[in-house]
Formats: structure tokens, C-alpha cells, sequence
């Protein structure tokens, strides 16, 4: 695939704010629809290349993209942004959670959803191998590419500001060369999981983080009003004319100074 080279420049973060989670849900699958549009009808590539994390990003996700039957459920390829390494039916699993959530009630091709290898989750370094060569596989044409360019990442916060498994004063926030990383030391349990790294996040089209509820107000604050403190979150810079997105609740944002975009699903 040949890539335009982007220019190295981010754009200032867009912020839209929701009365409620379920105004939130609604307009969130209005956003990735027309992210799958861009990909299939204007950029005309054959699947739309979607990373997903866990936490409670799948079922605000979920909510109001089940039942859309004018949806092309078949050219969704679905990849973790990150991933605990743990069996595929675990409790901890974000592919079963997204399972859950989304892909059990939506005729997205099993082989599309693109899970990590099972069969050495005692090797994490193995896993997180194994998942870069399924991100090469599929992104990487006749030409070779520095990073893959999602056409969209949807991302969670956590109270301490990580995303992905991008931890807070953790070494991996300098990875600079791998596209997906591992740890056996994340502070939130489980201790051991891969993670899409920086400049995959960075080359996306756009990535958008989902962050809702009273519990995430300092996060938000800190992320939104103080970036120069380089919480996980805050680092994430999508290379124009890739963009950042907030999609968050009122609840979340009773801190935020940020100013806020109204969401019109035509102006995307
Ligand atoms: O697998 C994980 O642990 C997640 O991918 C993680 O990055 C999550 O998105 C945040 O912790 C926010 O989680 P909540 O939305 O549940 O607060």
C-alpha cells in the first residue's frame, strides 16, 4: 500500500459532549459509521480497519450499533487496540467483552476479527509477535509501510489517565519502533497484555476515546485542560490530518474547561 507521507503536525483535540450515555451512544455510532464510510465508499478499500480496547468502551459502543442492518458487517475488519493475554473466554478477555457487547450480535466474518494467538500465553513477547504479524498481514501491500494507518481507534481512559495499556511513568509510553508491544507489569490487573504502541495510534486516521461517568471528572480535566502534564491519554497526537476525538458525558466533563464541539454526524 502506498501511503501519503502525513505531515508531522496534530491537530488540536475535538471535544463532544453528551447530555447522557445514551445521546453519547447514539452519536458514537454515528462517528464510526462515517468513519466506515470514508474507508469503503470514499477511500473505496475493501474492509474498514477498526481498533477496539476494553473496559466499558464496548457496551456504549455496542448499543446503538446492533441491529443497524444498512451496515456492511462484512468488510469490518476488527483488530484490539489492546489486549489481555488471557484465553479468549476469559472473564478478563477484551475480545470476549467486545464479544459480548458487539461482535455476537452483528454478522461481522469470524476470520475478520483479528484475535490474539492462544496457544503460548505464557510467552507474551510471542503473543504480541504473532499479533504484529496479523496488523503486516493485513496492512501491508506491495509497498512497505512504517506504521498502519487504522481508519479509526476507539479508546478508553482510565482514572489515572492511561489508554491502551499505556500506563503512567511506564517505559512503553518511549516505544518508538514496535507496532504492538507487551507488559507483564500493568498496574491494572491483569499484570500481562499487549498494547497498540504511540506511533500506530499516531498514523490513525482518527482515534476517538469514550469516556464517561463522575468517577473520570479529574481525569478529564488533567487530559483535556493540562496536556503539558503528558498523562498516557494526553499523549496520544494523530498526525494531520488524522484527529483526536473526546467522546464524552456531561458527568465526565464537570471539570473541563475545554471548549466543546456540537456533534453534527454531517460535518464529519
Ligand atoms: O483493557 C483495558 O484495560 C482497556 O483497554 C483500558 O485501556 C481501558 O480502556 C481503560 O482502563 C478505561 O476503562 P473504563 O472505561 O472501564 O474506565
Amino acid at each position: 500500500m502506498s501511503e501519503a507521507a502525513p505531515s508531522k503536525k496534530a491537530t488540536a483535540p475535538v471535544l463532544f459532549g453528551f447530555p447522557s450515555t445514551d445521546d453519547l451512544s447514539k452519536s458514537l455510532a454515528s462517528f464510526v459509521l462515517a468513519a466506515q464510510d470514508d474507508a469503503l465508499t470514499t477511500k473505496k478499500q475493501a474492509t474498514f480497519k477498526i481498533a477496539i480496547s476494553g473496559g466499558s468502551l464496548p457496551k456504549v459502543l455496542g448499543k446503538d450499533l446492533i441491529g443497524r442492518e444498512d451496515v456492511p458487517w462484512d468488510k469490518w475488519e476488527v483488530f484490539f487496540a489492546d489486549e489481555r493475554v488471557v484465553p479468549l473466554d476469559h472473564d478478563d478477555s477484551n475480545f470476549r467483552l467486545n464479544d459480548e457487547h458487539l461482535f455476537s450480535h452483528v454478522p461481522i466474518p469470524r476470520q475478520n476479527i483479528h484475535v490474539i494467538d492462544t496457544s503460548k500465553l505464557d510467552d507474551p513477547e510471542h503473543v504480541a509477535d504473532e499479533y504484529e504479524k496479523q496488523l503486516v498481514a493485513a496492512f501491508v501491500g506491495s509497498s512497505s509501510i512504517a506504521f498502519p494507518r487504522f481508519d479509526l481507534v476507539l479508546l478508553g481512559i482510565g482514572p489515572d489517565g492511561h489508554t491502551c495499556s499505556l500506563f503512567p511513568g511506564h517505559p512503553l509510553l518511549n516505544e518508538q519502533d514496535g507496532w504492538v508491544a507487551w507488559l507483564d507489569d500493568s498496574p491494572k490487573p491483569p499484570a500481562t497484555r499487549i498494547t497498540l504502541t504511540y506511533p500506530v495510534l499516531n498514523h490513525a486516521h482518527r482515534v476517538a476515546f469514550v469516556s464517561t461517568g463522575e468517577g473520570k471528572q479529574d481525569v478529564m480535566e488533567k487530559v483535556l485542560d493540562h496536556p503539558e502534564e503528558g498523562l498516557p491519554s494526553s499523549r496520544v497526537k494523530v498526525i494531520s490530518p488524522g484527529r483526536v476525538y473526546f467522546f464524552s458525558d456531561d458527568a465526565a466533563l464537570g471539570k473541563v474547561k475545554y471548549e466543546r464541539t456540537s456533534f453534527d454526524a454531517a460535518k464529519l
